[in-house]
């Protein structure tokens, strides 16, 4: 699998570090910078960049990364057909793929130990995206908005003794 990858000067060692485990994992690493460290840098071209991408390159994954990876992932959710989320453990890696077919992954270098965010990144690229209707169902809503700027219906409330709502 290709993964793009691409950080500011925050994430500048870690990402360099992260794809020489990746490419010794076996998967193929796309820089998209920067090529430098300038503690000056900005990150949104980069992580646009890598988002582009992924967009451009079915069956890929992107990694963002900064000190917390916020503007990271603003940044390439901004590229129509990213879905980046911030991991900021394994469970919400995981479920950012299982879940949300994600297909960026956020995370922040000043957040966690050069081992934690390894492991953050791993598990993200490890894990399949379920399949399960609600979460397709849900994913099509964000894309439809995404596509034609109408906001989905609200799911309706449950019939009186349906048994699906909250009891209340
Ligand atoms: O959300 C943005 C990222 O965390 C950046 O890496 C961070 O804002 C950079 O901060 P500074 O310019 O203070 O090093």
């Amino acid at each position: 699998m290709r993964v793009h990858v691409a950080t500011d000067h925050a994430g500048y060692e870690f990402v360099h570090d992260l794809a020489d485990h990746l490419r010794a994992e076996g998967y193929e690493v796309v820089d998209h910078g920067p090529d430098h460290l300038d503690a000056e840098d900005d990150y949104p071209a980069f992580c646009i960049a890598a988002g582009e991408a992924v967009v451009a390159d079915p069956g890929s994954l992107g990694v963002v990364v900064g000190g917390s990876g916020n503007g990271e992932q603003i940044s390439a959710n901004k590229v129509v057909g990213v879905r980046a989320a911030l991991a900021w453990n394994l469970e919400t890696a995981r479920l950012a793929r299982q879940h949300n077919d994600a297909n960026v992954v956020a995370v922040g270098a000043r957040q966690h130990s050069v081992e934690e965010a390894t492991a953050i990144v791993d598990a993200f690229l490890a894990e399949p995206f379920s399949q399960q209707e609600r979460h397709v169902r849900r994913i099509a809503q964000v894309g439809a908005y995404e596509r034609d700027g109408r906001a989905p219906a609200p799911t309706p409330r449950p019939a009186a003794g349906s048994g699906s709502g909250t009891g209340a």
